[in-house]
């Protein structure tokens, strides 16, 4: 799950394979645009790793980090079972 570490809620995800991380990564994009709330994140072939935090407030956790990440989880959760 999330672990707070310098100012960021980080989690790593692994996917049964690229295609899958990048299916996960496109839709949080679309919600990511909704929220006006944007990860940092990395991918290599089956691994995302993200880091949440505001930009807008200093690079700190914010409920917009809090409220992204829980989204991240559902999407994540949803496709586990794909
Ligand atoms: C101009 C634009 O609305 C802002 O820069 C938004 C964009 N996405 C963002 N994403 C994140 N993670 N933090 C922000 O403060 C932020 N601000």
């Amino acid at each position: 799950m999330w672990i707070e570490e310098e100012n960021k809620l980080k989690r790593n995800l692994t996917f049964k394979d690229f295609k899958q991380a990048m299916a996960f990564m496109n839709t949080v994009a679309d919600i990511a645009e909704e929220m006006d709330h944007h990860p940092w994140w990395s991918n290599v072939y089956n691994k995302i790793t993200i880091e949440l935090t505001t930009h807008d407030a200093g690079n700190t956790i914010t409920d917009r980090d809090h409220k992204l990440a829980r989204q991240i989880d559902v999407i994540y959760d949803s496709m586990k079972s794909e």
